[in-house]
């Protein structure tokens, strides 16, 4: 790597709200009987960075390890090897994050507002739940609050009275926002936040995202397997396969410039004209399970223009393709040295 890029990311780091480095987690099984104990690599050597204010996509098809991450940096699996720090704190090597101050720095919105919502308590229980679990506020302040994160999301000020079933799915998706962000955490984890919402209200869940992460200045981090979400909402985007980052840049050079054939898959499938300027390059087969990587470059059964060398060998490392943008890919290697 070059000094200059060496010098950027070190000075990205600084800034970093999140900072992932070498980040392992493997899930320990047995297999079989009294079987010899094995283990599931489910994130095999992460970097990942965040700034204050910016949308980071985390994008790969389902099993690829983006909830494995996002539930390590949580403190909610504990991390093989590697570290984390998000908002200041080390949450990794041995100093595991006091949880209180953890959930004050992250948060997280799940896919499904339906089952996130206890159904028996009313919304002003929910919403001051974290509230009153950190010790904040008196009922009144914790009344104001309330109202205040109502206000936030657009919702009116008599929902506080209801309870969730009352709700349809984005009134839901907008409660579970607002009960995120109660404790003015700078993160916040967004696994899926539109999937399981109507196609029709997912566009207002994802400009209020946006419009939240401009007004508080918070951070995100967008998981998804869906490629057009992730191009709507994100600055920068980082492709998970199995386990590993296998492209990451800036959401122009991703989505103008994508270098590895994972990439290039997961755009073509994108239903949306404006990126079919070639024929779709379909993914073949299912993602392999990483209890047993394939050798060399783990997408190389997959890929369809992997090379002798991408099945020998161990996985690529990451190539500099441009100032903010990198990949993994024997090919990517070629075409630069080529140029
Ligand atoms: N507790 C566990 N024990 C063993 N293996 C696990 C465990 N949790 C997850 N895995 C495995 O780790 C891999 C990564 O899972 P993970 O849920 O992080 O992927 P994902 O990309 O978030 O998938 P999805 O989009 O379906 O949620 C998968 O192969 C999964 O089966």
């Amino acid at each position: 790597m070059s000094d200059t890029l060496l010098h950027r990311s070190a000075s990205q780091d600084a800034e970093a709200l999140l900072s992932v480095k070498g980040l392992k987690v493997h899930y320990p099984v047995r297999q079989g009987w009294r079987g010899r104990s094995l283990a599931v690599r489910a994130v095999d050597g992460v970097d990942l960075s965040l700034r204050a204010g910016q949308c980071l996509g985390l994008v790969g098809e389902s099993g690829c390890g983006k909830s494995t991450i996002a539930q390590a940096i949580l403190g909610l699996v504990p991390a093989t090897s590697g570290h984390i720090r998000v908002d200041g704190h080390d949450i990794t090597g041995g100093r595991r994050a006091d949880p209180m101050q953890l959930a004050r720095s992250a948060q997280m919105v799940f896919q499904d507002p339906m089952s996130s919502l206890n159904p028996r308590q009313t919304i002003r229980e929910i919403l001051a739940g974290p509230l009153r679990l950190h010790g904040m506020g008196n009922r009144d302040e914790r009344d104001a609050r309330v109202q205040e994160m109502l206000r936030l999301v657009g919702m009116k000020p008599d929902a506080a009275s209801r309870r969730p079933d009352e709700f349809s799915g984005g009134q839901r998706q907008r409660l579970c926002i607002a009960r995120a962000l109660i404790l003015n955490p700078k993160l916040v984890i967004c696994d899926e936040p539109v999937s399981a919402l109507d196609v029709s209200i997912r566009a207002q869940i994802i400009n209020l995202l946006l419009e939240l992460k401009d007004e508080l200045g918070i951070a995100l981090l967008l998981i998804s397997h869906d490629l057009g979400v992730v191009e709507h909402m994100s600055d920068r985007i980082a492709v998970m396969y199995l386990g590993r980052i296998v492209e990451e840049g800036g959401w122009r050079e991703i989505f103008t410039d994508p270098a590895h054939p994972y990439t290039r898959a997961l755009i073509s499938a994108i239903p949306d004209p404006l990126h079919r300027d070639q024929a779709p390059e379909r993914l073949r087969g299912e993602i392999p399970s990483p209890l047993n990587p394939p050798p060399g470059c783990a997408f190389h059964p997959r890929c369809p223009v992997a090379m002798d060398r991408c099945s020998a060998g161990a996985n690529p490392e990451f190539t500099t393709i441009g100032p903010d943008h990198r990949g993994r890919c024997h090919l990517i290697e070629s075409e630069l040295q080529d140029a």
